[in-house]
């Protein structure tokens, strides 16, 4: 199951992955073309290639999706998408989410909220990003995209959040999808042998 984890900046989204990360949870690591902060791990935060080499994985079809940001591309690749036995956590912004749910359906759409404009504030000012107002400006549009989510959680405590989306994917394990087509198919031609016999 990928499970996409989408908040304005400074929300907490990375931090909620992070923590995911350390139970069954795989990170989806995402490419980008701007250059390593050094704080930031090559392969941990982010894939950091140049340019040319993006625009040349564009041509060859290697991203799911990717987008420009001033002047910077963001991009996941399509092998990252692939099924395996562990869930995976994508955080990603809001309009990326968006075009993931549209080529894959099945994606759950999770969209972090904060307890309040001032703790908010507390956060963003922690990590120091750069562009501030521009972030917040971004938010206003960001925060109307909540309801083209499935679920809304508002990141009180980083504790309280990574178990609601452990509770999200235990009953999104549970509900009716094809893949207990083939059991049901099962169960009712061994009611009809055993009918028969
Ligand atoms: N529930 C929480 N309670 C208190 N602090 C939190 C909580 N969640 C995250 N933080 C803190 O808020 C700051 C921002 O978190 P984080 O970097 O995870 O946000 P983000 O949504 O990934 O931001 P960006 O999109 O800009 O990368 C960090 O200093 C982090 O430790």
């Amino acid at each position: 199951m990928i499970i996409i984890i989408s908040s304005p900046s400074g929300v907490g989204k990375t931090t909620v992955a992070k923590v995911l990360e350390k139970s069954n949870f795989e990170r989806i690591v995402t490419y980008t073309s701007r250059p390593k902060r050094p704080i930031e791990t090559e392969g941990v935060d982010y894939y950091f290639i140049e340019k040319e080499k993006f625009n040349e994985l564009i041509k060859q079809g290697f991203f799911a999706e990717f987008s420009l940001v001033h002047d910077n591309f963001y991009g996941i690749s399509k092998e990252s998408l692939k099924s395996n036995s562990k869930h995976k956590i994508l955080t990603i912004d809001v309009q990326g989410a968006a075009k993931i749910k549209k080529i894959m359906p099945s994606v759950v759409t999770i969209f972090l909220l904060p307890p309040s404009f001032e703790e908010w504030m507390k956060r963003i000012n922690k990590t120091q990003r750069n562009n501030f107002d521009i972030r917040l400006k971004n938010a206003i549009k960001e925060l109307d995209e909540v309801w083209n989510f499935e679920y809304a959680i508002v990141n009180y405590s980083v504790e309280k959040t990574v178990k609601q989306i452990q509770t999200i994917v235990y009953c999104e394990e549970v509900k009716c999808k094809e893949n207990i087509k083939s059991l049901i198919n099962e169960l009712k031609s061994n009611i009809k042998q055993y009918e028969e016999d």
